[in-house]
């Protein structure tokens, strides 16, 4: 993308809060934020636990829903979508990896790639079907297609979460720790992928992370604490992310 073009927004989140729970013991996990998440645009969000990371990503991800303001995923506002409009949307244009995978234990590894469009109800394509071939071999997991998760290592059960996440080309993916559990060379192709699929085919990613390692991969870094944005990096290396952290940790 060159400077003159405009970005798109994937998502637009406009002064949301959420609280949970009531008061005299209500939580404002997040407090007026606005943000937008640009098509084509790799996303790390850093900040100290319980400062609103996974809430900011579960909002966004019309996983839960905001206590105010206005979330535009495109041009759609999801906020105003009943619960059967906002699943579609979901499955249509979100892709999710979890810390936890998330695969289904009965399922080989291929058939749990493939969920996404059984859930959907519709046959895979043949330019789909060449898009996870590559996907497939780029992961490494060619050989591994007829196993069950039980039967792959932690890495690769999380190659399996990333390329089903990937598989319909969702406008947006969401990141939950993606290399949490992974060695630091598989670590490095997950996220390398990742920002990948945001160069090369336009996703927009948003990947949630303690690691300023992870985050130096990402186009940007936002710091949330206590549920405000409370800075942001360009494209910077892991002892700047870290150095920021830790000012801002002392700050606070
Ligand atoms: N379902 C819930 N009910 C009540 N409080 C919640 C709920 N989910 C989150 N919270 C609270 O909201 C705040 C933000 O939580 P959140 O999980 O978004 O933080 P986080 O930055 O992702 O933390 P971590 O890095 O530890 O995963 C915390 O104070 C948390 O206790």
């Amino acid at each position: 993308m060159t400077s003159t073009t405009p970005a798109r927004s994937a998502a637009q989140l406009t002064s949301v809060t959420k609280t949970f729970g009531v008061a005299p013991q209500e939580v404002q996990a997040l407090r007026a934020i606005t943000v937008s998440f640009n098509a084509g645009e790799f996303t790390a969000i850093m900040g100290p636990s319980g400062s609103g990371k996974s809430t900011l990503m579960h909002l966004t991800a019309g996983l839960d829903r905001a206590t105010s303001g206005q979330i535009l995923i495109g041009d759609t506002d999801i906020t105003a979508l009943d619960d059967a409009a906002l699943t579609v949307l979901r499955r249509r244009q979100i892709g999710f990896i979890f810390q936890s995978f998330n695969l289904v234990p009965t399922l080989d590894a291929m058939s749990n790639i493939a969920l996404p469009f059984e859930l959907d109800r519709r046959a895979i394509s043949p330019e789909e079907r060449s898009w996870i071939d590559r996907l497939v071999d780029e992961l490494g997991l060619r050989d591994r297609l007829t196993h069950r998760p039980h039967q792959l290592s932690g890495g690769q059960q999380q190659r399996v979460a990333i390329a089903r996440a990937l598989a319909t080309r969702p406008d947006l993916i969401f990141a939950d720790e993606p290399t949490g559990a992974l060695d630091s060379r598989t670590s490095r192709e997950v996220l390398t992928l990742l920002a990948d699929a945001s160069t090369k085919y336009g996703q927009s990613i948003a990947m949630v992370t303690h690691d300023p390692v992870a985050a130096s991969y990402a186009d940007r870094v936002l710091f949330i604490a206590d549920g405000q944005l409370v800075h942001e990096l360009r494209r910077s290396s892991a002892e700047e992310i870290s150095r920021a952290a830790l000012e801002l940790e002392t700050r606070s």
